[in-house]
Protein backbone atom coordinates (compact mmCIF):
# COMPACT_ATOMS: atom_id res chain seq x y z
CA UNK A 1 0.00 0.00 0.00
CA UNK A 2 0.90 3.69 -0.17
CA UNK A 3 3.40 4.65 2.52
CA UNK A 4 3.16 8.14 3.86
CA UNK A 5 5.95 7.92 6.03
CA UNK A 6 8.97 10.00 5.70
CA UNK A 7 11.95 8.12 3.31
CA UNK A 8 15.61 8.79 3.05
CA UNK A 9 14.84 9.67 -1.06
CA UNK A 10 12.36 12.68 0.38
CA UNK A 11 13.38 16.15 0.54
CA UNK A 12 13.40 17.28 4.19
CA UNK A 13 10.33 19.39 4.38
CA UNK A 14 8.76 15.81 3.10
CA UNK A 15 10.08 14.44 7.03
CA UNK A 16 6.63 15.04 8.90
CA UNK A 17 4.59 12.93 10.91
CA UNK A 18 3.15 9.54 9.01
CA UNK A 19 -0.23 10.40 8.11
CA UNK A 20 0.33 14.28 7.96
CA UNK A 21 0.04 15.78 4.47
CA UNK A 22 3.06 17.32 2.72
CA UNK A 23 4.47 20.85 2.10
CA UNK A 24 3.40 20.90 -1.38
CA UNK A 25 6.64 21.95 -2.97
CA UNK A 26 7.80 23.74 -6.02
CA UNK A 27 5.59 24.62 -9.23
CA UNK A 28 2.44 24.37 -7.11
CA UNK A 29 0.01 26.77 -5.60
CA UNK A 30 0.39 27.56 -1.74
CA UNK A 31 -2.28 25.99 0.25
CA UNK A 32 -1.99 22.38 -1.41
CA UNK A 33 -0.56 19.88 0.31
CA UNK A 34 1.63 16.74 -1.10
CA UNK A 35 -0.21 13.64 -0.53
CA UNK A 36 1.90 11.19 -3.04
CA UNK A 37 5.39 12.13 -3.64
CA UNK A 38 7.46 10.49 -6.31
CA UNK A 39 8.75 7.40 -4.35
CA UNK A 40 5.04 7.19 -3.38
CA UNK A 41 3.90 7.52 -7.01
CA UNK A 42 6.34 5.09 -8.56
CA UNK A 43 5.11 2.36 -5.59
CA UNK A 44 1.76 2.67 -6.67
CA UNK A 45 2.37 2.27 -10.39
CA UNK A 46 4.51 -0.87 -9.54
CA UNK A 47 1.69 -2.17 -7.70
CA UNK A 48 -1.39 -1.50 -10.27
CA UNK A 49 0.89 -3.31 -12.70
CA UNK A 50 1.20 -6.35 -11.01
CA UNK A 51 -2.32 -6.03 -10.25
CA UNK A 52 -3.31 -6.26 -13.91
CA UNK A 53 -1.10 -9.06 -14.41
CA UNK A 54 -2.35 -10.95 -12.09
CA UNK A 55 -6.30 -10.35 -12.86
CA UNK A 56 -5.66 -10.61 -16.71
CA UNK A 57 -3.36 -13.56 -16.39
CA UNK A 58 -0.07 -12.53 -18.02
CA UNK A 59 -1.72 -9.66 -19.80
CA UNK A 60 -1.44 -11.62 -22.84
CA UNK A 61 -4.47 -9.42 -24.77
CA UNK A 62 -4.10 -5.98 -22.82
CA UNK A 63 -4.29 -2.79 -24.11
CA UNK A 64 -3.28 0.29 -22.36
CA UNK A 65 -5.57 3.28 -23.10
CA UNK A 66 -4.26 6.83 -21.40
CA UNK A 67 -6.93 8.78 -21.26
CA UNK A 68 -5.48 12.74 -22.26
CA UNK A 69 -3.71 14.42 -20.56
CA UNK A 70 -2.44 12.71 -17.66
CA UNK A 71 -3.51 9.17 -18.00
CA UNK A 72 -1.47 8.89 -21.54
CA UNK A 73 2.04 9.41 -19.07
CA UNK A 74 0.55 7.37 -16.93
CA UNK A 75 -0.22 4.63 -19.48
CA UNK A 76 3.49 5.00 -20.95
CA UNK A 77 4.48 4.30 -17.59
CA UNK A 78 2.74 1.08 -16.69
CA UNK A 79 3.27 -0.27 -20.34
CA UNK A 80 7.22 -0.01 -19.26
CA UNK A 81 6.71 -1.72 -16.05
CA UNK A 82 4.50 -4.38 -17.64
CA UNK A 83 7.10 -4.50 -20.01
CA UNK A 84 10.23 -4.91 -17.66
CA UNK A 85 8.40 -8.17 -16.16
CA UNK A 86 6.83 -9.65 -19.02
CA UNK A 87 9.95 -9.04 -20.92
CA UNK A 88 7.85 -7.70 -24.10
CA UNK A 89 6.34 -5.40 -25.75
CA UNK A 90 2.84 -4.45 -24.15
CA UNK A 91 0.58 -2.23 -26.90
CA UNK A 92 -0.50 1.00 -26.08
CA UNK A 93 -2.51 4.13 -27.40
CA UNK A 94 -4.28 7.46 -25.71
CA UNK A 95 -7.99 8.55 -26.08
CA UNK A 96 -9.36 12.44 -26.21
CA UNK A 97 -12.58 11.61 -24.62
CA UNK A 98 -13.73 15.53 -25.21
CA UNK A 99 -16.05 15.43 -27.75
CA UNK A 100 -18.21 12.70 -26.08
CA UNK A 101 -18.24 14.56 -22.70
CA UNK A 102 -21.89 15.16 -21.64
CA UNK A 103 -20.76 19.14 -20.37
CA UNK A 104 -19.45 20.69 -23.22
CA UNK A 105 -21.35 23.34 -23.14
CA UNK A 106 -21.11 23.82 -19.70
CA UNK A 107 -16.78 24.40 -20.42
CA UNK A 108 -14.42 26.42 -21.83
CA UNK A 109 -13.65 25.22 -25.48
CA UNK A 110 -10.63 23.36 -24.78
CA UNK A 111 -7.81 21.83 -27.83
CA UNK A 112 -8.72 18.37 -28.78
CA UNK A 113 -5.39 16.05 -27.90
CA UNK A 114 -4.71 13.08 -29.98
CA UNK A 115 -6.57 9.37 -29.84
CA UNK A 116 -4.05 7.16 -31.02
CA UNK A 117 -4.33 2.97 -31.38
CA UNK A 118 -2.25 0.46 -31.09
CA UNK A 119 -1.16 -0.94 -34.62
CA UNK A 120 -3.72 -4.01 -33.73
CA UNK A 121 -6.35 -2.21 -32.48
CA UNK A 122 -8.59 -3.27 -29.40
CA UNK A 123 -11.17 -5.96 -31.04
CA UNK A 124 -11.22 -8.40 -28.81
CA UNK A 125 -8.74 -7.09 -25.99
CA UNK A 126 -8.82 -6.31 -22.60
CA UNK A 127 -8.50 -3.01 -22.57
CA UNK A 128 -7.38 -1.00 -19.25
CA UNK A 129 -7.98 2.42 -18.92
CA UNK A 130 -5.31 4.83 -17.66
CA UNK A 131 -6.32 7.66 -15.80
CA UNK A 132 -4.83 10.08 -13.27
CA UNK A 133 -7.82 11.14 -11.08
CA UNK A 134 -11.72 9.35 -10.76
CA UNK A 135 -13.87 12.05 -9.65
CA UNK A 136 -17.46 12.44 -11.03
CA UNK A 137 -17.13 9.17 -13.73
CA UNK A 138 -17.95 11.68 -16.20
CA UNK A 139 -14.46 11.73 -18.19
CA UNK A 140 -14.54 7.83 -18.17
CA UNK A 141 -18.04 7.49 -18.90
CA UNK A 142 -17.31 10.01 -22.16
CA UNK A 143 -13.80 7.83 -22.37
CA UNK A 144 -16.23 4.44 -22.52
CA UNK A 145 -18.47 6.00 -25.28
CA UNK A 146 -15.67 6.90 -27.06
CA UNK A 147 -13.78 3.61 -27.19
CA UNK A 148 -17.31 2.32 -28.07
CA UNK A 149 -16.82 3.87 -31.53
CA UNK A 150 -13.10 2.27 -31.90
CA UNK A 151 -13.79 -1.07 -31.66
CA UNK A 152 -15.19 -4.66 -29.35
CA UNK A 153 -12.63 -4.96 -26.54
CA UNK A 154 -13.40 -8.57 -25.24
CA UNK A 155 -13.35 -6.16 -21.93
CA UNK A 156 -13.03 -3.07 -20.15
CA UNK A 157 -10.98 -2.22 -17.07
CA UNK A 158 -9.81 1.13 -15.62
CA UNK A 159 -6.82 2.09 -13.68
CA UNK A 160 -6.14 5.54 -11.66
CA UNK A 161 -3.64 7.15 -9.77
CA UNK A 162 -5.71 8.48 -7.05
CA UNK A 163 -9.58 7.68 -6.27
CA UNK A 164 -11.34 10.88 -4.74
CA UNK A 165 -14.89 9.70 -4.73
CA UNK A 166 -17.86 12.15 -5.23
CA UNK A 167 -18.86 9.75 -7.90
CA UNK A 168 -21.76 10.82 -10.17
CA UNK A 169 -22.53 7.72 -12.25
CA UNK A 170 -22.16 4.39 -11.41
CA UNK A 171 -18.25 3.77 -12.43
CA UNK A 172 -16.15 2.30 -10.29
CA UNK A 173 -11.51 1.48 -10.91
CA UNK A 174 -10.25 -2.14 -11.11
CA UNK A 175 -6.84 -0.60 -9.76
CA UNK A 176 -6.31 2.32 -7.70
CA UNK A 177 -3.10 3.58 -6.81
CA UNK A 178 -4.60 5.78 -3.64
CA UNK A 179 -8.24 6.17 -2.20
CA UNK A 180 -8.05 9.76 -1.00
CA UNK A 181 -11.00 10.94 0.57
CA UNK A 182 -11.71 14.61 0.02
CA UNK A 183 -14.46 17.30 0.00
CA UNK A 184 -16.67 18.53 -2.54
CA UNK A 185 -14.70 21.99 -1.56
CA UNK A 186 -10.94 20.63 -2.44
CA UNK A 187 -9.20 19.88 -5.70
CA UNK A 188 -6.61 16.58 -6.46
CA UNK A 189 -3.98 18.19 -8.94
CA UNK A 190 -1.61 15.45 -10.00
CA UNK A 191 1.51 15.95 -11.38
CA UNK A 192 3.82 14.11 -13.26
CA UNK A 193 7.34 14.81 -14.55
CA UNK A 194 6.59 14.33 -18.09
CA UNK A 195 4.00 17.13 -17.78
CA UNK A 196 4.45 19.71 -15.31
CA UNK A 197 8.37 18.72 -14.36
CA UNK A 198 8.27 16.71 -11.03
CA UNK A 199 5.69 14.09 -9.88
CA UNK A 200 3.57 15.01 -6.76
CA UNK A 201 -0.28 14.51 -5.92
CA UNK A 202 -1.42 17.77 -4.25
CA UNK A 203 -4.37 18.54 -2.63
CA UNK A 204 -5.75 21.51 -1.89
CA UNK A 205 -8.23 24.21 -1.73
CA UNK A 206 -10.67 24.47 -5.00
CA UNK A 207 -10.20 27.88 -5.86
CA UNK A 208 -12.46 28.97 -3.47
CA UNK A 209 -15.25 27.40 -4.39
CA UNK A 210 -16.51 23.73 -4.49
CA UNK A 211 -15.22 21.76 -7.88
CA UNK A 212 -18.13 19.49 -8.90
CA UNK A 213 -18.84 18.23 -12.64
CA UNK A 214 -20.98 20.87 -13.22
CA UNK A 215 -19.36 23.74 -14.64
CA UNK A 216 -15.74 22.34 -15.35
CA UNK A 217 -14.74 20.58 -18.35
CA UNK A 218 -14.22 17.48 -16.14
O1 LIG B 1 -14.18 11.93 -12.88
P1 LIG B 1 -14.20 13.32 -13.45
O2 LIG B 1 -15.09 14.26 -12.67
O3 LIG B 1 -14.50 13.35 -14.90
O4 LIG B 1 -12.77 13.95 -13.22
C1 LIG B 1 -11.57 13.30 -13.55
C2 LIG B 1 -10.89 13.93 -14.72
O5 LIG B 1 -10.55 15.28 -14.43
C3 LIG B 1 -9.22 15.51 -14.86
O6 LIG B 1 -9.15 15.79 -16.22
P2 LIG B 1 -9.31 17.23 -16.86
O7 LIG B 1 -10.58 17.23 -17.62
O8 LIG B 1 -9.13 18.27 -15.79
O9 LIG B 1 -8.21 17.31 -17.96
P3 LIG B 1 -6.66 17.03 -18.00
O10 LIG B 1 -6.46 15.60 -17.58
O11 LIG B 1 -6.34 17.24 -19.43
O12 LIG B 1 -6.00 18.00 -17.08
C4 LIG B 1 -8.56 14.18 -14.64
O13 LIG B 1 -7.39 14.07 -15.43
C5 LIG B 1 -9.61 13.19 -15.03
O14 LIG B 1 -9.55 12.89 -16.42
O1 LIG C 1 -10.00 17.37 -8.06
C1 LIG C 1 -10.05 16.96 -9.22
C2 LIG C 1 -11.27 16.62 -9.84
C3 LIG C 1 -11.25 16.16 -11.12
N1 LIG C 1 -10.09 16.04 -11.77
C4 LIG C 1 -8.92 16.37 -11.18
O2 LIG C 1 -7.87 16.24 -11.81
N2 LIG C 1 -8.93 16.82 -9.92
Amino acid sequence: MVNAAPRREDPPEARVADGDPRPAGPGSNPGHKAVLEGPDIRRALTRIAHEILERTKGGDDVVLLGIQTRGVTLARRLAELLERVEGRPVPRGSLDATMYRDDLRMKPARALNRTELPAGGVDDRIVVLVDDVLFSGRTVRAALDALGDLGRPRAVQLAVLVDRGHRQLPIRADYVGKNLPTSMRETVRVMLAENDGRDAVLLGPADGRPRSAEGRHG
